[in-house]
């Protein structure tokens, strides 16, 4: 494999806090990359290391063969979790604008503003003002206007962040488009689903550390599978079933129930169901489930991706001026 970027034990600390710690993790030249957690775990922290945008307090970096990520800053297109443009302005002169920012003379940035707006079916977007535009269209030429110098490098934070699912689907389809022209994108998400959806590897991170690094699909085999069942059932004896690890409670009418059961990794859902029918069980109803990756990342990390894990912002901004 060819890496498009190494990090090799990267740490940030903010005063007294530690943000990121002994981060380590590659990303290969033409793949799709996620970086996934909560929020305050850690992500904006590290994609602003890897674009040299703050220093790391300790660890290497390489993108792109180089040691700072403002060395080949014209080689990365960078998506900020903040955005907004130029409200102003019409989207193809804000794509113009930031191209140039990158060395991309305005006439091309033009032309390619207005040949991607067309291609991603904005071209209608294109005779109005940024301040008109609705909010799933500006981010959509936001991501443009970040892209337009055609870099091999793609950083977004957060892209999907306050998008209907349309909009999310078309910022997919995006990100798709770009790492089959030849790009290597990684992008943050603290929603799984995204990541399942469009990536090649995935990267979790919680408080801080890397709790995996690996395909979807090795993140959800460290995960248990569960089964769904109903009827009139004895916990104890759905607990005595081959490779039942967990059981929850999901919903009770009488004496009939449905649980979730938890197997062990490694467990065939069929021997759990075998016995239970051999051994009399009253099951009227069942499913077998496979994990998510969102199932995983709390399998993996015990935190739950959808909390917060900022801890103290407005304490540690002092300490870190
Ligand atoms: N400049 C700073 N000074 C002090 N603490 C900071 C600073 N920037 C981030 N932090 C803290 O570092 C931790 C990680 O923040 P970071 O923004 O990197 O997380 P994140 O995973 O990107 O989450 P989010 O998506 O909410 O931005 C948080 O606890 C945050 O409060």
């Amino acid at each position: 494999m060819v890496a498009a970027l190494t990090l090799d034990g990267i740490s940030k600390r903010y005063g007294g806090f530690q943000a990121v710690s002994d981060l380590s993790f590659q990303v290969e030249k033409g793949s799709i990359c996620g970086f996934l957690g909560p929020n305050g775990a850690g992500k904006t922290s590290t994609l602003r290391m890897i674009l040299g945008l703050q220093p790391a307090t300790s660890g290497r970096i390489d993108i792109l063969g180089a040691d700072d990520g403002r060395k080949v800053r014209d080689r990365i297109g960078f998506l900020p979790e903040e955005r907004g443009l130029y409200k102003k302005m019409t989207p193809v002169d804000a794509i113009a604008f930031f191209g140039a920012l990158k060395g991309l003379p305005l006439p091309e940035g033009r032309r390619r503003g207005r040949e991607m707006l067309e291609q991603m079916g904005l071209g209608e977007a294109s005779k109005k003002k940024m301040k008109e535009l609705s909010k799933g269209m500006a981010q959509k030429v936001q991501l443009i206007a970040s892209v337009v110098h055609q870099p091999e490098f793609v950083i977004l934070d957060e892209p999907f962040s306050g998008l209907d699912p349309m909009n999310q689907q078309g910022l997919e389809a995006m990100i798709r488009a770009l790492a089959a022209d030849g790009a290597t994108v990684l992008f943050s998400t603290h929603v799984m689903q995204h990541a399942e959806r469009l990536c090649d590897k995935v990267v979790l991170l919680a408080r801080g550390r890397k709790a995996f690094e690996g395909t979807v699909d090795q993140a959800r085999a460290t995960s248990p599978r569960f089964l769904e069942l109903e009827g009139a059932l004895d916990r104890n004896a759905v607990a005595a079933l081959p490779g039942v690890s967990a059981i929850e409670t999901l919903a009770e009418d009488g004496a009939v129930s449905t649980l979730r059961v938890g197997l062990t990794p490694g467990a065939e859902a069929q021997s759990a169901l075998r016995a239970a029918f051999l051994g009399g069980l009253d099951v009227r109803r069942f499913q077998m489930k496979e994990p998510t990756l969102h199932d995983a990342f709390i399998a993996l990390t015990g935190d739950h991706p959808d909390e917060d894990q900022s801890v103290g912002k407005t304490d540690t901004m002092e300490a870190a001026r």
